[in-house]
């Protein structure tokens, strides 16, 4: 018999057992603690494909004299592409089934630079898991997951993550979920909005000020906007080991509420990421938190960035630094929200 002769072969993938890959829901308890397989030796290819194509053009990460002017010993991996491998090797063991990327927080680097060259290990535990009571489909599970040298154990990148992950048995849900967040109106705006002078520690610090005395927000827009492609949408999570098939697989997600692939969250973070730091004299990444995906970023569709600025303080890691707290907000070419977070970083004082 030929196996592929079309009507034989539609009848053998009928018959057959699909040898399925990720977890359900149901796979995962409170307690347990997983070790990656994946490993990935961080390089300064990967680096730079990963923030050439976010534009994010910090010329320390770039330059080696701009970088040794920050005190590094050579380019090092940005914190961006070393979180997003670090998330990237994880999906097989806890996100492949499938669901959202619902957010994430205490997202931390130590202070100590990452080369190229590093390998990295990856463990995470499952610290969390509820049932949704909006989508019975669903359980939401958290996990602390940490990104380590595996030379010398040091931990080089941690956060916990929250994701939506299909059950393999659905339940009955009372949908109180979706009514509680009606309830919430929020604070009004400020009715005027300052934009700092410049990117230096003492142009938001100043702006910050002139708020305060004015009962403004300071408050601006990037120009810059990044529309998403098959380099970004299927590449990039690709080259950090991430198998979600939201960004790859075309002819499954066809059928899934976005009807298409869709932009890894590490990608749209990023870019608008990217779009605030060309507009300041970035130091050091110190910590993001609160991080939370709001709707999906397709092919097609283009990443632009708003930011906020909520403190400043001038103590920091180098005496050439101040600490400056962000809100980021990432947003579509329909000026819908698609990802928000705060960010605390260091930013360089002006030069006397
Ligand atoms: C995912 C959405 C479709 C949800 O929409 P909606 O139903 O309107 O949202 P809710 O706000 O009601 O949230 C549903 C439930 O999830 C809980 N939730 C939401 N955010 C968080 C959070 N940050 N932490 C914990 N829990 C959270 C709510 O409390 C609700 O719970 P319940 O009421 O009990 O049901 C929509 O938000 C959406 O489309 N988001 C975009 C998702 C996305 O595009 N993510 C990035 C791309 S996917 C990806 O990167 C995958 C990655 O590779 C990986 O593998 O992780």
């Amino acid at each position: 018999m030929d196996w592929t002769d079309p009507d034989t072969f539609a009848q053998a993938l009928e018959q057959a057992e699909t040898k399925e890959k990720g977890n359900y829901f149901e796979n995962f308890e409170e307690g347990d603690v997983i070790e990656h397989d994946p490993g990935l030796t961080l390089t300064r290819f990967g680096n730079e494909q990963w923030m050439s194509q976010t534009l994010n053009h910090d010329p320390a990460y770039w330059r080696t004299d701009a970088a040794r002017a920050r005190g590094f010993e050579d380019p090092p991996i940005h914190p961006d592409y070393l979180t997003a491998a670090t998330l990237g090797i994880t999906v097989e063991d806890l996100s492949e089934k499938g669901g959202y990327f619902l957010g994430r927080t205490d997202v931390r680097f130590p202070e100590a630079p990452v080369y190229a060259g590093t390998e990295l290990h990856v463990e995470s535990e499952v610290v969390n898991r509820a049932t949704s009571s909006s989508r019975p489909e669903y359980g939401i599970v958290s996990w602390r997951t940490r990104g380590k040298d595996a030379e010398t154990g040091d931990v080089l990148c941690s956060y916990e993550r929250t994701n939506m992950i299909p059950r393999r048995d659905p339940v009955a849900t009372d949908g109180s979920g979706a009514a509680a967040a009606e309830a919430d109106d929020g604070p009004e705006l400020s009715d005027e909005f300052i934009t700092p002078d410049g990117g230096y520690y003492e142009d938001f610090a100043e702006a910050l000020e002139t708020a305060a005395d004015e009962n403004a927000a300071v408050a601006y827009r990037h120009e810059r906007g990044r529309t998403q492609d098959d380099v970004t949408v299927a590449s990039l999570p690709l080259s950090t080991l991430n198998t979600a098939k939201q960004h790859h697989n075309v002819d499954v997600m066809a059928d899934s509420p976005s009807g298409d692939i869709v932009t890894y969250g590490d990608v749209t973070r990023s870019t608008a990421l990217g779009h605030a730091r060309s507009d300041e004299e970035t130091w050091r990444e110190v910590g993001f938190d609160d991080e939370s995906f709001h709707t999906f970023v397709a092919v097609g569709d283009t990443v632009y960035a708003f930011t906020r600025v909520l403190e400043a303080e001038s103590g920091a890691s180098s005496d050439e630094a101040g600490t400056v707290r962000f809100e980021h907000i990432a947003f579509n070419q329909n000026d819908e929200p698609v990802y928000s977070g705060t960010r605390t970083a260091e930013i360089r004082k002006r030069p006397n």
